[in-house]
C-alpha cells in the first residue's frame, strides 16, 4: 500500500512523541494535566456557538503546511491570538506539529498566557498521552482525524477527552468518514475541504456533506476559506463555524478579516433546535 502525505506526517508525530514521553513520562503528564485543570477548568467551546446569528470562527495559528510550504513567520504567536480575540473568534486553533506546521507546545503555552477563548490543539491525534498533553497546556479541544484513528481509537480518545473536561473536533473528508464521525458522541464535527491524504482541495464538496449533519452538533467548515464568499459557501450549506488559517496568517490586518469572516450570517432555521 503506498503512503500517503497523512502517514508520513503521522511517523513524525509518533517520532516527536517518544521523544516528548521519554522526558515527560505518562504518570508525569498526567498529573500535569489535573493540576492545570484545578486552576483553569476547561472551557466550553459549544457554549460560544450555541445560538449564534452569525457563523463561528475558529482562527488557526499557522505557519506553515505540507500544501503551501512557509505561509508566516509569527514571531510572537501571543499577538496574532490576541487580534483573533479582540476580532471575536470563536476558539483559536494552535497547530501544535513540529515538522510540516513549524508548530510547538511552546506556541500552545504563549497563546494560552494572551487569551481566554477556548484553544484547540491541532495535531495529528494519535494516543492518549496528546490528550493529557494538550490538556496539560491549557487546551480546551483537541482534533481528532477519523482518518488517522479506528472506531475503537476514536471511540477511546473521545471518552478520555470528555472525561478531561474538554471537546473534540471530530475531522471527517468524506461521506464514509462523516458517517463514522456521527456515530460518536463528538458534538463538533468538522468536515475538511483538504483531503489530508493526496492534499487535494474541495471546498464545494466538503459544503455539499454540512447538511447531513444533525441539528444536535455542530457543524464545522474546515479549511481553503480564502475569501468572505467561501465563508458563505459553508455558511449556506449550514456550517456553524470556520476553521481558517492561510488567509489570516497571510493577511496584513489579520483582526479585520476575522471580524469580516465572523459577520456572515449563519443558516439558523432548522439548525436551532439543540
Ligand atoms: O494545511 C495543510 O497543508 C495540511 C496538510 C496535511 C494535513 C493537514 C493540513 N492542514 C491542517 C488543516 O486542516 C488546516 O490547517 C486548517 O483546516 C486551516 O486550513 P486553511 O484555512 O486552508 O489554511
Amino acid at each position: 500500500m503506498s503512503t500517503t502525505v497523512l502517514d508520513s506526517i503521522i511517523d513524525g508525530v509518533r517520532a516527536d512523541l517518544d521523544t516528548r514521553r521519554a522526558a515527560t513520562p505518562l504518570a508525569r503528564i498526567r498529573d500535569l494535566a489535573a493540576e492545570t485543570t484545578a486552576q483553569r477548568p476547561a472551557a466550553d467551546v459549544c457554549a460560544r456557538l450555541d445560538g449564534r446569528d452569525t457563523v463561528g470562527l475558529i482562527a488557526e495559528i499557522k505557519r506553515s503546511s505540507p500544501s503551501k510550504g512557509a505561509l508566516a513567520d509569527i514571531p510572537e504567536p501571543a499577538d496574532l491570538a490576541r487580534s483573533y480575540e479582540a476580532a471575536g473568534a470563536t476558539a483559536i486553533s494552535v497547530l501544535t506539529e513540529q515538522r510540516r506546521f513549524g508548530g510547538s507546545l511552546h506556541d500552545l503555552d504563549r497563546v494560552r498566557t494572551a487569551v481566554d477563548i477556548p484553544l484547540l490543539r491541532k495535531d495529528f491525534t494519535v494516543e492518549e498521552y496528546q490528550i493529557y498533553e494538550a490538556r496539560a497546556h491549557g487546551a480546551d479541544i483537541v482534533l481528532l482525524i477519523v482518518a488517522a484513528l479506528t472506531d475503537a481509537q476514536l471511540a477511546e480518545h473521545l471518552q478520555l477527552t470528555h472525561e478531561l473536561g474538554m471537546r473534540a473536533l471530530v475531522e471527517a473528508h468524506s461521506a464514509d468518514e462523516l458517517e463514522r464521525a456521527l456515530a460518536t458522541d463528538a458534538r463538533l464535527i468538522g468536515v475538511n475541504a483538504r483531503n489530508l491524504k493526496t492534499l487535494d482541495l474541495d471546498l464545494d464538496g466538503a459544503a455539499a456533506l454540512l447538511p447531513t449533519i444533525p441539528g444536535d452538533r455542530f457543524a464545522i467548515g474546515e479549511s481553503a476559506v480564502l475569501k468572505k464568499a467561501h465563508v458563505e459557501t459553508y455558511a449556506r450549506h449550514g456550517a456553524d463555524a470556520v476553521l481558517v488559517g492561510e488567509a489570516l496568517v497571510t493577511d496584513g490586518d489579520p483582526e479585520a478579516t476575522a471580524r469580516d469572516f465572523l459577520s456572515v450570517p449563519a443558516q439558523t432555521d432548522e439548525r436551532r433546535n439543540r
